[in-house]
């Protein structure tokens, strides 16, 4: 199973190595501005299913809500252990 971690691992990989098809690359070349937009509305998304939906969307939610501040972290130059800090 995917951890904080590993998943951050992956993504920074990913900017590094820039493979053809990522949407991680698609994402972090759109920039902080639409990536923190993006978050905003996975957000909003997870609220909806928390109230609306079931666990387990809500659940898929959440996912997509980590994947995105991820992403942004990468964006920054921000390591997990720089967010655990503050935890
Ligand atoms: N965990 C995720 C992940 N969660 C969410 N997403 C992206 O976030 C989008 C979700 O947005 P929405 O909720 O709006 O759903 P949607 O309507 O289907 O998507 P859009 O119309 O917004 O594009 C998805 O389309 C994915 O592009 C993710 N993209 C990638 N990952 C993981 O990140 C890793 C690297 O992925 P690549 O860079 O694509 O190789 C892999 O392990 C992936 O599993």
């Amino acid at each position: 199973m995917k951890t904080f971690d590993g998943l951050y691992a992956e993504l920074a990989e990913k900017a590094r190595t820039r493979p053809e098809g990522s949407g991680t690359v698609r994402e972090l070349d759109g920039g902080v501005h639409a990536i923190g937009k993006k978050i905003v509305e996975e957000a909003a998304e997870v609220w909806m299913a928390a109230e609306y939906e079931s666990d387990e969307e809500a659940a898929a939610e959440i996912s997509q809500l980590i994947y995105h501040l991820q992403v942004l972290m990468v964006a920054k130059g921000l390591e997990p252990a720089d967010v655990y800090r503050h935890l």
